[in-house]
């Protein structure tokens, strides 16, 4: 048996040194594309979602097992975030402070070699990136349970960055601690959102620990590693980040959670097949006009995922509306109707052309 196991092992440090070496042989060819594409344009963008995405679909759909196709995803991920970063480091500005859900939809996107640089608002993000001081910038937009968020809606209405992508992350919290051991817990600390969302689980099973409230999930993470009794109610990433074990996961009263990131860029992403655009326009102020304004969209055949409204803060009365159609500005039939559309507003401005979440 033993001489069967270490048997095992020579043949997999075989196949090991095997996939080390082409991943050298795969990264050569990287720094060869990402040398082509700036030779076309000095300031593409080198990061491609949508090459990316195909690159994991193909791959998931002929995966014949064992190894678990869930598992090809991170992997891939993890691969091409790390020979992406042989070129200059990829910079994604997020809505910080580390460890929260808009970082670990950053991960989701760029993997763990990219160079994030958190902000402490959604505004800095957009100016990180019109400034050029980061390639991407990482925002949420909406939550299952809390709706839009306006902010970022409207940083749209002065700023020319383009929608590249679109992250869904499920929020999902857990306590940590520093031995993972509960009978060790003498307080609880975590962000008043995530104290709220997990509310019922805390009334039930630690009735009787304080709960208090901390500026991010991030410092009551830390607080964690300077005092071993107290627990922090925090994200996956955190308890990664930070060295804490997990006391209890899942503890949100809500156990369908998620909240959708767009990503910002100077740039517009390559066409999928799969895409999405997003619109922003205003209206004139009559009767039937957002009916007369939405017409165009089902006379294309063009279905509507999302409308939203807010004041255009520069006259009053007056409201921009946010639309999301399924297809890209580059196809026949959305070139189309958005050419009716304009002709029905007073202004029209298309955010951007990007994949949609798959
Ligand atoms: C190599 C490319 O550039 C980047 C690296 C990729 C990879 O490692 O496979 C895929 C897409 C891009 O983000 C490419 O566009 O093909």
């Amino acid at each position: 048996m033993s001489g069967d196991l270490s048997e095992h092992r020579k043949e997999i440090d075989r196949i090991d040194d095997e996939i080390l070496r082409l991943l050298n042989v795969r990264s050569k060819s990287v720094i060869e594309i990402g040398r082509l594409k700036k030779q076309q344009d000095a300031d593409a963008n080198l990061h491609t979602p949508a090459r990316e995405a195909a690159i994991i679909e193909r791959l998931v759909a002929q995966n014949t097992g064992p190894f678990p196709s869930e598992g090809i995803r991170p992997v891939y991920r993890e691969i091409m975030s790390a020979s992406l970063s042989l070129e200059g480091p990829q910079k994604v500005a997020y809505l910080g402070p580390r460890a929260t859900f808009t970082h670990m939809a950053c991960m989701q996107k760029f993997g763990s070699s990219a160079q994030y640089i958190p902000v402490h608002s959604i505004k800095e993000v957009f100016s990180e990136v019109e400034r050029g001081r980061a390639n991407f910038g990482v925002v949420p937009i909406e939550n299952t349970t809390e709706g839009v968020v306006n902010h970022t809606l409207d940083m749209f209405i002065d700023s020319n960055l383009l929608i590249y992508g679109e992250v869904l992350q499920e929020v999902s919290h857990h306590l940590l601690s520093k031995s993972g051991v509960p009978e060790e817990i003498k307080k609880i600390s975590s962000h008043p959102h995530a104290i709220a969302q997990c509310r019922n689980w805390l009334e039930t099973h630690m009735p009787h620990v304080p709960v208090s409230e901390v500026a991010s999930t991030a410092r009551a993470a830390e607080l964690c590693l300077e005092d071993a009794s107290v627990a922090a109610i925090a994200s996956q990433l955190a308890a990664e980040l930070y060295g804490l074990k997990v006391i209890k996961s899942r503890i949100e009263d809500n156990l369908n959670n998620f909240t959708r990131f767009l990503v910002l860029s100077q740039k517009a992403p390559e066409r999928t097949g799969k895409d999405k655009t997003s619109l922003m326009l205003s209206i004139k102020d009559k009767v039937g006009a957002l009916y007369d304004l939405l017409r165009p969209f089902a006379s294309h055949g063009l279905s509507m995922t999302k409308i939203e409204s807010r004041p255009s803060r520069r006259k009053a009365w007056e409201y921009i509306f946010f639309v999301d159609i399924e297809g890209h500005i580059e196809e026949d039939r959305v070139k189309k109707a958005v050419e009716d559309i304009t002709g029905r507003c007073l202004f029209m401005k298309v955010l951007g052309s990007y994949p949609a979440h798959s």
